[in-house]
Formats: structure tokens, C-alpha cells, sequence
């Protein structure tokens, strides 16, 4: 059976005079999915997302949302979007801004409803602008939510928060999509996207440099990093198939393309070793493997 995708892109390129953002881009958001979205600054993520909201048109190629236009107010009906920037008016309650916006909805998340899930609860009757800027930031996401949207759109939803403040925003939206909610996110923080998504799109130069779930992201890279001890490093170091190495002391960090050939060839070298410790890349590790390898297909194509 074919799922309808709630948005999508059909090589898509945008220009801004000289500068290409986007390069014959791909991309289809099905409905019920978190989708990340990755790349380095200026890669074409916020461009992307504008396409979507019909702020912007492509320059060749198509967009739909919804089946629609994105650029027709009526397909954006049902289109949440949180900008970077938190702008909300100071001298209003929060209760008060959370009933302004979902005014302008026929059928909205109650107040109280809305602010139990993004827990601002005891915050209802404090003005925004006496709100912390991670409250605030939380208050702008739930925003995005009280029309019931069928897909919404977070371009860099935690940027600026402390850690605490991001956990909390991480729960809230991960509950969102519990409940059923479609969302796309950019955001600089790759353990934000390993924290959140279940899909990474990662864009490199205006390309879709990798489209897959998470797992098959880090799985796609191979690297694994091993942690051990050895009174002789430099052999360790010398075994093959390590990608790069790092000592401190008796402490070595590797990064091996095949952990299990390597922890053979460990075995069979009989060079002296405690505290074996092997894990998977983490996201920020595949992420930078795989937009160099994107750099070196781009320098080849172009030699
Ligand atoms: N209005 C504009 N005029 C000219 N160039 C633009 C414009 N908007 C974006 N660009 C260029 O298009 C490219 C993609 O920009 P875009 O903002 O989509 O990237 P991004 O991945 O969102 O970056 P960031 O993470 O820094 O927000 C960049 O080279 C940028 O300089």
C-alpha cells in the first residue's frame, strides 16, 4: 500500500542569484514521522522548511503540501511552524497568548490541555516576558501545536537553551509525536536529532547527501569507536584496520572500520590490554565521515 506524504519536494533546486541552496532535491515527509534534518550552516535546511511553509518557491522542480501549493494560504491551514526566533509579546499571560493563537483554529487543544503537555501548567498566568527564555522557547513550540496540526515544522527548536531546558523541550516534543504528530526539525545539535529522529536527511551543498533511519545512518558509517588500556600502545595502534587512534597514558581510543576483526586481531597479536570497551559511532561521528565523504565524491567530480 503507497502512503500519501502529507509534504514533498520533486527535484528541487532554489537559487538565490549566483548561489545554489538546494540541487535537485528529493524528499517525501509520511505522515506519523519525525524527520531530522542535518547539515552544516548553509547547507539549505532553512531554505527547505521555507519552501514548505510557501515562503519561498523553487526555482525549478516541485513542492506540495498537503497535495496542494504550499504557496496558497488555504493548503497551510494545517501547517505548525516554530521560527528560530522566540517573539512573543511581554505584557501578555501566557494563558492569554495560548488562547490568541488558538482562536484562529476550529478545533484547537484546549489551553489547559496544551500546557499540561508541554508542562507550563503553574505558568498560565505569568507574563511572557517574565518567562526564563527555555520556558519561553517551550511556550513557542506548544504554539505550533494548538491547532492540531497535521505536520509541523521546528527549525532549530532548542538553539540557546541550556541542557536542562532542551531535555524538557526534547520530552514535550517526543510526546507530540506520540500523539500522533508529523514533525520535521533542523537543528546544529546532532544529539538533538539522535535524541528526537527516527529518520535523518542529511544535506551537504544544497544536496540530500544520506536519507535514511537513524540506525542505518550510524550503521551506513561502520565506524566503531574501541576504548582500551595497553602497556604497549604504539602495537595497538599498528593492528590493522584502525582509522585513527588517540592516547592518553596507558588509555587508547581507536576507530576501527570491523570491530570484530579487530578484536580478533587483538587477540591474536597477544599484545597485553585491560578494560576493552567497544561501542558504535555516535551520530556526530557518522555525520562528519559522511560529509567527507560527500567533500571528496565533490573534489573528484570536479577534477
Ligand atoms: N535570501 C538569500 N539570498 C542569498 N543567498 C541566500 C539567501 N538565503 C539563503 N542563502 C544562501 O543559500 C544557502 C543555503 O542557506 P540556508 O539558510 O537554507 O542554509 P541552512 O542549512 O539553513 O544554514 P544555517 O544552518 O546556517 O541556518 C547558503 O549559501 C545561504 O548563504
Amino acid at each position: 500500500m503507497t502512503i500519501t506524504p502529507l509534504a514533498t519536494l520533486e527535484g528541487v533546486t532554489r537559487r538565490y542569484g549566483d548561489v545554489t541552496a538546494l540541487d535537485d532535491v528529493d524528499l517525501r515527509i509520511e505522515p506519523g514521522s519525525l524527520v531530522g534534518l542535518l547539515g552544516p550552516n548553509g547547507a539549505g535546511k532553512s531554505t527547505v522548511l521555507s519552501l514548505l511553509q510557501g515562503t519561498r518557491c523553487p526555482t525549478t522542480g516541485t513542492v506540495t503540501l498537503f497535495g496542494g501549493d504550499p504557496a496558497q494560504a488555504v493548503n497551510r491551514t494545517r501547517l505548525g511552524s516554530t521560527p528560530q526566533e522566540t517573539a512573543l509579546p511581554p505584557t501578555l499571560r501566557v494563558g492569554e497568548v495560548v488562547d490568541f493563537v488558538g482562536r484562529h483554529f476550529a478545533d484547537r487543544v484546549p489551553t489547559a490541555a496544551l500546557a499540561e503537555q508541554f508542562g507550563f501548567g503553574d505558568l498560565l498566568r505569568r507574563q511572557t516576558g517574565s518567562l526564563s527564555g527555555g520556558q519561553q522557547r517551550r511556550l513557542a513550540v506548544a504554539l505550533a501545536f494548538v491547532g492540531r496540526p497535521r505536520l509541523v515544522l521546528l527549525d532549530e527548536p532548542t538553539t540557546g537553551l541550556d541542557v536542562d531546558a532542551r531535555r524538557t523541550l526534547w520530552d514535550a516534543i517526543r510526546r507530540q509525536h506520540e500523539l500522533g504528530a508529523t514533525i520535521v526539525l533542523t537543528s546544529h545539535y546532532l544529539e538533538e536529532i539522535e535524541a528526537l529522529a527516527e529518520r535523518v536527511v542529511v544535506l551537504g551543498g544544497g544536496r540530500v547527501i544520506t536519507d535514511a533511519r537513524l540506525r542505518d545512518v550510524l550503521g551506513l558509517v561502520g565506524i566503531h569507536r574501541v576504548r582500551l588500556r595497553s602497556t604497549d600502545p604504539g602495537a595497538v595502534e599498528r593492528l590493522a584496520g584502525v582509522v585513527q587512534a588517540s592516547r592518553d597514558g596507558d588509555a587508547v581510543e581507536l576507530d576501527v572500520r570491523d570491530a570484530d576483526a579487530f578484536v580478533r586481531d587483538l587477540v591474536r597479536s597477544e599484545v597485553p590490554f585491560t578494560d576493552l570497551a567497544v561501542r558504535g559511532a555516535t551520530l556526530e561521528e557518522a555525520f562528519l565521515t559522511l560529509t567527507a565523504d560527500a567533500r571528496a565524491d565533490v573534489e573528484r567530480s570536479a577534477a
